[in-house]
């Protein structure tokens, strides 16, 4: 019975009972069988009397997590010791000595053979079939925690290295059902297991939406928050189906999503589950420790620029940085929203403070407000014993980055605004106020002047968030400095998967002719496919596969730099003229020039009205 068991032991056994099965009859043998599994590279480092001392490099659990100060591997540690038990018939524990997760760059395993005879596994394995699932579920469980901290992009290193006819093969041989779909909620490939499993043999799938097939399926907060979701339907046989969601790669977002259907015939499933749920909250936790933490978070000195309006509002980002002013960053999904208000939280004196993210648009509206403001125990049914603090209690003294404020309903935009005027938050189900002292950055792509006008925005609201007002240009008007950009992508791509890639002239000319509707954002995943797809060092044109993404396909005339710097400069000053009402002197000192400078320009550009 797995009554009480913990994550850990989970984990610890799961490995156990697959190390168990591993046909092994020396031990020096044991590298080479776990690192066909693909869980690592091990080496033997000493064997003597009753300890065995093996080095465990690039690890499956924990290689490239972030440190959080203890070890992680309880998988691999289990795996060890069913090897170890079924070579010995002896019984052996197995303990982790170094870790990623304590900081070290690979793991150490200390184990010790007890001259206790045993051959026995853990009694709740049943069969070879359960123990498959058991793998599936516990490396899924892994690869979410490392989706979680944007590594998976070595995960499909690894799978373009399967000739495709083998991954189609593991495919549709997989124990469990795979479904993958696209942005649309469309199926473009069903696995034969979940066929079998959903009972929907001789139709035609692909192609339909997969809310057809499964019902409540909640994909936008995959597509949108990156994250993983977990849900149980009963199936038209009658089986209660366990559906995991998770996006391909939390880098890759707004594309493919993979579904894992698993029926949840076992205890043990539960269990696994659950144990997934907590290392979701454990590595939510850590994301949070790495987003105030961070040894490189993006500072000001991070974002490069040659386009002057940029330059110009990083300029005022960075005197603003230094006040507790509210700001409202606008700018088209993938500017760079996030990464500026990231720039402003180091630049400001609450850099040692925390930064706390909330994505408005992510999170169902029915939860916001406890997300935001936190709740009691028992303000709501399944509300969390002790209750749970808010975002805004957790960003006391730092920064609080409301992305998508957009999005926010409008019961929820009163709510705000008094946080914001009184400074002090209620949690749910509570009467106490709590003091804060909180600086509050906003984001929005949406256009809310116009929002206000429609009634979807509260106007009070808009003038508190308003008071410093940063428009990010989108990418398709500052491609001067798409060549930095693509330097600094491929250097992180490069220190991450441990390559020495580099762009061709050629396809830097393709990366500078696009229109990028998806901006920087679009950039860093081209980047990202074409390191996987590229054979050599260079990344050709035919890598970056622009044609096929996105809707806007249009490649735009290359013009020379000084005409799009014109052109940008000419849009620049007619937005400011237009948002001070033709105001000349105002204009010219939100566009960081002087009011003969403006004229000028104004006249080269014949703009004076005659
Ligand atoms: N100057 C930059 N250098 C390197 N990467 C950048 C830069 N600006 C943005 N990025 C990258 O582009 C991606 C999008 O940035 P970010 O999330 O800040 O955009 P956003 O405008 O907040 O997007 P959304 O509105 O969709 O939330 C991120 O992965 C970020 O790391």
């Amino acid at each position: 019975m797995l009554i009480n068991t913990s994550k850990h032991e989970v984990y610890y056994q799961a490995g156990y009972s697959i190390g168990s099965q591993l046909l092994v009859n020396a031990l020096e043998e044991i590298p080479a069988k776990i690192g066909e599994l693909g869980m690592g590279d091990l080496k033997l480092q000493s064997a003597k009397n009753d300890k065995i001392i093996v080095k465990w490099h690039e690890c499956l659990t924990c290689s490239h997590l972030l440190p959080i100060g203890e070890p992680q591997c309880y998988l691999e540690t289990g795996l060890l010791a069913g090897v170890l038990n079924k070579l010995f018939k002896k019984k052996v524990e197995v303990k982790e000595t170094k870790c990623w997760g304590t900081g070290e760059k690979y793991c150490e395993m200390e184990a010790t053979i007890y001259p206790t005879s045993t051959s026995e596994g853990f009694n709740f394995v049943f069969s070879e079939e359960s123990n498959k699932l058991l793998l599936a579920l516990a490396v899924q469980s892994v690869q979410a925690n490392k989706n979680y901290q944007k590594v998976l992009l070595g995960y499909m290193n690894d799978v373009k290295e399967l000739s495709l006819s083998n991954v189609e093969t593991l495919f549709h041989m997989m124990p469990f059902g795979l479904i993958i779909v696209d942005s649309q909620g469309k199926v473009v490939e069903i696995n034969k297991t979940s066929v079998h499993m959903l009972g929907i043999g001789g139709q035609r799938v692909q192609g339909r939406l997969l809310e057809e097939i499964i019902p409540l399926t909640n994909y936008s907060e995959i597509l949108t928050a990156g994250k993983p979701q977990v849900w149980t339907f009963q199936s038209t046989k009658g089986e209660t189906i366990i559906v995991i969601g998770m996006p391909f790669s939390a880098r890759v977002k707004n594309e493919y999503m993979l579904f894992q259907l698993l029926p949840a015939e076992r205890e043990l499933v539960y269990h696994l589950l659950e144990s997934i749920t907590k290392s979701e909250i454990g590595i939510e936790y850590n994301y949070k420790v790495r987003e105030v933490n961070c040894s490189k978070p993006f500072q000001f000195n991070h974002i490069r620029t040659l386009n002057w309006c940029f330059k110009n509002v990083l300029i005022l980002a960075q005197k603003a940085a230094k006040t507790n002013a509210t700001i409202l960053i606008v700018g088209e999904s993938g500017t760079g929203k996030g990464v500026l208000a990231q720039a402003i939280h180091q630049e400001s004196f609450r850099r040692h403070g925390p930064f706390i993210r909330v994505n408005c648009a992510a999170i169902p509206s029915e939860l916001l407000e406890s997300e935001l403001f936190g709740y009691e125990e028992g303000a709501f049914t399944g509300a969390k014993r002790g209750g749970k603090p808010g975002k805004f209690e957790l960003a006391d003294g730092g920064t609080i980055f409301l992305d998508e404020i957009g999005d926010m309903p409008l019961s929820m935009q009163a709510k705000l605004l008094t946080v914001l005027q009184e400074k002090v938050v209620e949690r749910l189900g509570s009467t106490k106020a709590r003091k804060i002292d909180v600086r509050v950055i906003a984001a929005t792509s949406r256009n809310l002047e116009k929002m206000v006008q429609e009634g979807c925005f509260r106007e009070d609201l808009f003038y508190r968030l308003n008071v410093v007002k940063l428009l990010l240009p989108p990418l398709r008007e500052r491609p001067e400095d798409i060549p930095f950009l693509v330097e600094d992508i491929l250097k992180r791509i490069n220190e991450e998967c441990g390559k020495k890639l580099r762009i061709s002239p050629a396809a830097m000319e393709y990366l500078l002719s696009y229109s990028w509707p998806g901006n920087v954002r679009e950039l860093e995943n081209v980047l990202e496919r074409a390191a996987i797809l590229a054979e050599g060092q260079e990344i050709q044109p035919q890598h970056l596969m622009i044609d096929y993404f996105g809707q806007n396909k249009s490649i735009k005339k290359i013009s020379p730099l000084c005409e799009v710097q014109m052109e940008a400069e000419k849009e620049a000053i007619i937005r400011a003229l237009e948002a001070f009402g033709g105001e000349k002197s105002r204009a010219a000192k939100a566009l960081g020039i002087s009011r003969q400078a403006l004229y000028a320009k104004m006249v080269r550009y014949g703009l004076l009205k005659k």
